[in-house]
């Protein structure tokens, strides 16, 4: 290594710091300002105190951008210019602060030749134990900020220790910082020599590259120190050896380090690097501001002055040390006493090697926790700034709620759970299939990069002059359409978008007679493609549609599938106009923001890409780099997930205000099929109109989400007072609506990590299919289904159930029965009443009211369903949830019925099987389930059992 200053040194400057250059050490800054450097003070502290360097950490950072209004400007101007997310955010002006400071100290670097003049810059501390990410984010680091004398700060922890012998052999500058112990030093020298020695090999210059070690001094002594206090305290016998050890071990420790130095710079290894003029590695001392009052403040600059070192000074130590600092070589004297002091710390069982490592452990976490807070303080002044712009959240919680979303935050900022979201570890949830769902992550960024082929879908089905869009699809596939259809509206020169998602025979003559045949696109909607009710819809909308136009009606069909499915071949084969694709790493609940939301959207002319824009900004805000208690979908999530397991409040009650009231069903379909399985899961209740507090169990969480200027739900304060959990989004226009359905999804996701289940798949609705699917296959070959026997029958009503359920409701009289039924419902239960009927208004206002009364009486959560829509979206926690749901199916005799062509069978039988393949999971699942069947009159049967309903929850 280079040559040692010999001559007397000091005597010639008036400035102390400017003395240390002729000890051969150079005073670096541990500090990073804007507006320092911007009012000239670094350059100052470089032209009158020799200041050769700055070095930054994400402590540093956090004091200058995450307090204050100085970056207040740059962070407004750089949200007007786009999309950025808390972490983009903090990197641009970090990087802007760190390449302003490379400029202040370029002069100095051009005047050492690459001795000094470095300016550092630390790596996320998020990596410091993952050598892959370091190397990755260190070069990314290098290229963005480009500048020479750039160094980067890589934790020297065993991971980074790799990464640094990989950021060298690069030929990148590097600054190892958080080292503590002489063994760790060790590795990190060795690293860096390698990495020469691998550049060399290659024929790599490696003059060029610099690297200091970054040797923790001061906080050392604060572990140590402590120690020796509490042991001299409790009167231990080696008190006063002990006491003699305050505030020694630490510098002793240091100046090993240097011994070492010294060793490896005489060996002929590095003799052979030198020759070829590769730079040593100095040691740096850092922590070298005075933590102990006792202490003189320059005590760890005074007794570490030696040459070839860097001591990175905290600016209170700077200015003290050029005010009284005093200069002597002091880093080479009585080295044999520094290895007297480290055996007496060991004799004493000081273990300094168990304080050093959980030193490096202590630092990487709380620059982690620095970096949190940092990021939480940009993320907050970027919500800001976007006000408007971004969809509101908040909420307002019982305080014991508070308290443990609180600890769930910390412990989810603790273990970077919101980056592993994002980094797709499955070991966020159960560790099973997840990382394969999570797609729907990155799909806004990647479809607002295509945007313009929906735009041109737009702009074709605009001049084709079609007058309806009729979407074919269930669940994911056509909830998703139908919220952003009612909620947008028709626009003016585009058809108006319908959404069918039933087999009701009625329903589906409804929707044909509402649309002309000639002039309607088919969507035909479906991710697997194999789902059965697009299938036959479609057979019979293509038949329908044929014999509309009078020829093969290909040019009116679109299909939206995964690759590779079923449904490709068949718009294959059809000639469909066009085939968009979903992402088969997405599930249908989560698809809305892919093809399966976006084409419908386009089709009917919504503005796709100022939604996706708009939706890109809630992306960003629950993105990575958003720590728990600034990230809405994980606040949202971690609420709903700590409602349901601390206090089993687990039914989210869904209010919507006027033009975005459709949300809930998109919503259910979302919450109940993730969470829904396990025996655990959130319950949504959506369109159960508000009433007052003594209506209500202790099971409720409401969700309340309100368009533009709505007012909340009156009703919510009294809730609220009454120890109700309540959570507001509130939307500015329907444009955020994108937003909402991001938040939901992302909280969805987290509240099943906090549930501990696997929210992407559906169980449950799958044995569902299965029941359907054999009763269909048996009616195709035999021309009937099953037969199956009522347990009773009463006028218009014969009532089914299985053996545990007809035990249990064994009477003749339907009130009776349906008094027995009600009677199991106890506090905390939810009544489920699943209609396989067409839903329509009538229908609708007929089981609201019905859900309504049975709210009232039974005080408990009421769900109101049609099947088999609902089979699609909340059936899978019905069945695979929590057992607290009481079930009353209400099947009826069809009025007319449409054969499906191409099938054996009708759409009616299709939803005979589907009511009874549900009701056989049901019942396997051990629920309590009576299903009703309505003979004749369907009106004449529905008013019939709603009087009988009312007898049976009546008190008394
Ligand atoms: O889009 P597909 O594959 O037809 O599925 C429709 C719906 O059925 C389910 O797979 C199960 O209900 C949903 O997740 C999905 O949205
Ligand atoms: O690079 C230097 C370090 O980040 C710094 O010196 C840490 O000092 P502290 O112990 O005062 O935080």
């Amino acid at each position: 290594m280079g040559d040692t200053i010999s001559k007397t040194p000091g005597a010639s400057v008036a400035n102390v710091l400017q003395g240390l250059a002729e000890y051969g050490q150079s005073p670096w800054l541990d500090f990073i300002q804007r507006s320092f450097t911007e009012a000239g003070s670094l350059k100052k502290l470089v032209d009158e105190d020799g200041l050769r360097g700055v070095t930054s950490n994400p402590a540093i950072f956090e004091k200058a951008i995450g307090s204050g209004t100085e970056y207040d400007p740059q962070i407004r101007s750089l949200l007007k210019e786009g999309a950025l997310s808390p972490g983009d955010l903090y990197e641009t002006l970090a990087i802007d602060d760190i390449r302003a400071a490379c400029a202040e100290l370029r002069p100095v670097f051009d005047e050492t030749k690459g001795l000094d003049g470095y300016v550092s810059l630390e790596v996320s501390p998020y990596l410091a134990f993952d050598t892959e990410g370091t190397i990755a984010e260190a070069r990314r680091l290098w290229k963005t900020v480009d500048r020479e004398n750039l160094m980067i700060k890589i934790p020297g922890t065993a991971e980074g220790a790799k990464a640094v012998r990989e950021a060298i052999a690069d030929g990148i500058n590097v600054n190892v910082t958080l080292l503590f112990s002489l063994d760790a030093y060790k590795a990190v020298l060795e690293a860096y020599i390698s990495g020469l020695e691998e550049r060399a090999a290659k024929g790599e210059e490696i003059s060029r590259i610099a690297s200091v070690a970054s040797f923790f001094v001061s906080r050392i002594d604060g572990k140590i120190d402590g120690e020796i206090d509490r042991r001299v305290a409790a009167g231990d016998k080696d008190a006063e050896t002990l006491k003699s050890l305050r505030g020694k071990v630490a510098i002793a420790n240091a100046k090993l380090a240097y011994q070492y130095y010294l060793d490896i710079k005489a060996s002929d290894r590095w003799k052979a690097l030198a020759s070829k003029s590769a730079q040593p590695q100095r040691l740096l001392w850092a922590s070298t501001g005075t933590k102990d009052k006792a202490y003189s403040d320059v005590l760890y600059v005074e007794e570490l002055i030696g040459p070839e070192t860097v001591n990175t000074i905290p600016p209170a130590t700077f200015d003290a040390f050029r005010d009284h600092g005093k200069l002597r070589a002091s880093l080479t004297e009585n080295v044999e006493e520094a290895r007297h002091v480290l055996a007496e710390a060991e004799r004493l069982s000081l273990d300094l090697a168990g304080v050093t490592d959980k030193l490096v452990k202590d630092g990487c976490s709380a620059f982690s926790a620095s970096f949190d807070t940092l990021l939480g303080a940009v993320a907050e002044k970027r919500e800001i700034v976007l006000g408007q712009r971004l969809l509101q959240f908040s909420a307002d919680l019982p305080a014991e709620l508070r308290d443990d979303v609180a600890a769930l935050e910390n412990s989810w900022n603790q273990d970077g759970k919101v980056r592993r979201v994002w980094e797709k570890d499955a070991s966020v949830w159960t560790g099973g299939p997840e990382g394969s769902w999570l797609n729907w992550l990155d799909i806004v960024q990647e479809r607002l990069k295509n945007v313009s082929e929906l735009e041109a879908l737009a702009n074709d089905v605009k001049s084709r002059g079609f007058s309806d869009i009729l979407l074919l699809g269930m669940g994911g596939s056509s909830l998703g359409p139908e919220v952003l259809g009612a909620t947008f509206g028709q626009a003016v020169g585009w058809p108006k978008l319908h959404v069918l998602d039933s087999t009701d025979p009625q329903q589906v003559k409804t929707f044909e007679q509402s649309v002309d045949l000639k002039k309607t696109l088919f969507i035909v909607a479906s991710k697997s493609g194999g789902t059965l009710e697009p299938n036959i819809l479609f057979a019979h909308f293509w038949d329908v549609a044929e014999k509309a136009l009078g020829k093969a009606p290909g040019e009116h069909f679109i299909a939206i599938t995964d690759p590779g499915s079923k449904m490709q071949s068949v718009a294959e084969e059809h000639k469909f106009w066009h085939i968009f694709y979903g992402d088969a790493k997405i599930g249908g609940r989560f698809s809305v923001l892919s093809n399966f939301g976006l084409v419908p959207a386009a089709a009917s002319g919504i503005d796709v890409r100022e939604f996706l824009t708009s939706t890109l900004l809630m992306v960003d805000s629950c993105g990575a780099s958003a720590p728990a208690q600034v990230n809405p979908g994980v606040q949202l999530g971690l609420i709903l997930g700590a409602a349901a397991t601390c206090y089993r409040r687990d039914k989210v009650t869904i209010l919507a205000s006027d033009g975005i009231e459709t949300v809930g069903a998109w919503l259910e379909q979302l919450i109940a099929e993730s969470t829904g399985k396990e025996g655990k899961g959130l319950i949504p209740i959506d369109e159960e109109t508000l009433t007052t507090p003594d209506h209500y169990g202790t099971d409720r969480v409401f969700v309340d989400i309100l368009l533009g200027d709505a007012k909340p739900n009156s009703r919510l304060a009294a809730l609220r007072e009454a120890g109700a959990p309540v959570v507001t989004l509130r939307l500015g226009d329907e444009v955020q609506l994108g937003q909402a359905f991001f938040v939901f999804e992302f909280a969805t996701a987290v509240a099943g990590s906090v549930l501990r289940i696997d929210p992407f798949d559906q169980p449950d609705v799958e044995f569902s299919k299965v029941e359907t699917r054999k009763l269909t296959s048996a009616y195709a070959e035999t021309g009937s289904l099953p037969a199956e026997t009522a347990f009773a029958q009463d006028g218009a009503f014969s009532f089914y159930a299985d053996a545990k359920n007809t035990e249990a409701l064994k009477e003749s009289d339907v009130v009776e029965i349906l008094k027995a039924h009600f009677g199991r419902v106890s506090a905390g239960d939810y009544v489920g009443l699943l209609a396989y009927v067409e839903r329509d208004k009538e229908t609708r206002e007929w089981l609201q009211a019905l859900r309504l009364e049975v709210r009232d009486a039974l005080k408990v959560a009421t769900a109101a369903e049609f099947g088999p829509r609902f089979l699609h979206s909340t059936g899978q926690a019905y069945k695979g949830g929590p057992d607290s749901g009481v079930f009353l199916q209400i099947t009826a005799d069809d009025a007319a019925d449409i054969p499906v062509p191409g099938y054996g069978f009708t759409f009616g039988v299709v939803k005979a099987a589907q009511a009874r393949g549900d009701f056989e999971v049901l019942s396997n699942r051990g629920r309590r389930a009576l299903r009703v069947h309505i003979t004749g009159s369907l009106e004449e049967g529905l008013k019939a059992l709603s009087t009988a309903v009312r007898s049976a929850i009546k008190k008394g």
